[in-house]
């Protein structure tokens, strides 16, 4: 079912309640029952016809709103591949053993988990997308350290990054996470990288994490 199908059949949900037969006071005991026990998530949810749909199953499609989330829990059969930029890699390393110690930390297996390293942040977005083709992952986690210099090539190394990730995650269907960093100097850079400010490897880990669990346990049947 698409989101416009979905979007028009709860309409007419919504135009169902303003009716005689079914105000949302008026609701009785048995059929919120019957709203809250319906089983399947999708099943049933929309029929083709909503506005031929009968009395009886009307009934049945008022319902709570779904929220779907990925998990933190469930990540045992999660593969992953990291692309880890060598430039700066000082920083990119720790950036690396900080989305390790994650993975490990929720359980996903080590050997569920690829690292590719490429020379700089900018050769990042071509191998995450092939990554992201192979179908061999349910996400990929970029990695980079992106530091100003003098000249203007931080902005076109920054936002080819970011760019070439974005793309990555769009054309291969494949969740990819941006782990880049982009900062004025090495010290934003080392505190980013298990410093004062925390790890943003580990961070993007478990971002990655949840990204797959929501494809794989929601998304893929769509
Ligand atoms: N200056 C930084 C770079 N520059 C290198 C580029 O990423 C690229 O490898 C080169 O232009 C060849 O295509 N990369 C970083 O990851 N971080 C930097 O600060
Ligand atoms: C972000 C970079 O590529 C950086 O190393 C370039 O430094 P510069 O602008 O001084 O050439």
């Amino acid at each position: 079912m698409s989101h416009l199908a979905a979007m028009r059949c709860g309409s007419a949900n919504l135009a169902s309640l303003t009716g005689p037969k079914f105000t949302l006071l008026g609701a009785s005991h048995k059929t919120a029952q019957t709203v809250l026990s319906i089983p399947s998530p999708l099943k049933g949810f929309c029929s083709s016809g909503a506005a031929k749909t009968s009395s009886r199953s009307l009934s049945t499609q008022i319902r709570a709103v779904r929220h779907l989330e990925g998990s933190l829990i469930k990540t045992q059969n999660l593969r992953f591949a990291v692309v880890v930029a060598r430039f700066n890699e000082f920083v990119t390393r720790r950036l690396l053993e900080g989305a390790l110690d994650t993975f490990k930390k929720y359980a996903v297996n080590e050997e569920d988990i690829d690292v590719v390293w490429v020379p700089g942040s900018f050769e990042i977005g071509i191998v995450a997308e092939k990554l992201g083709k192979s179908g061999k992952y349910h996400a990929v986690l970029c990695i980079g350290a992106v530091i100003r210099g003098d000249t203007s090539h931080y902005d076109a190394v920054v936002n080819s990054a970011a760019s070439g990730v974005l793309s990555a995650g769009l054309n291969s269907g494949v969740p990819c996470v941006f782990g880049v960093l982009t900062c004025d100097d090495m010290d934003q850079a080392v505190n980013r990288a298990g410093g004062k400010a925390g790890n943003k490897g580990s961070e993007a880990a478990l971002t990655a994490i949840e990204m797959a669990s929501l494809f794989q346990h929601h998304l893929s049947q769509l």
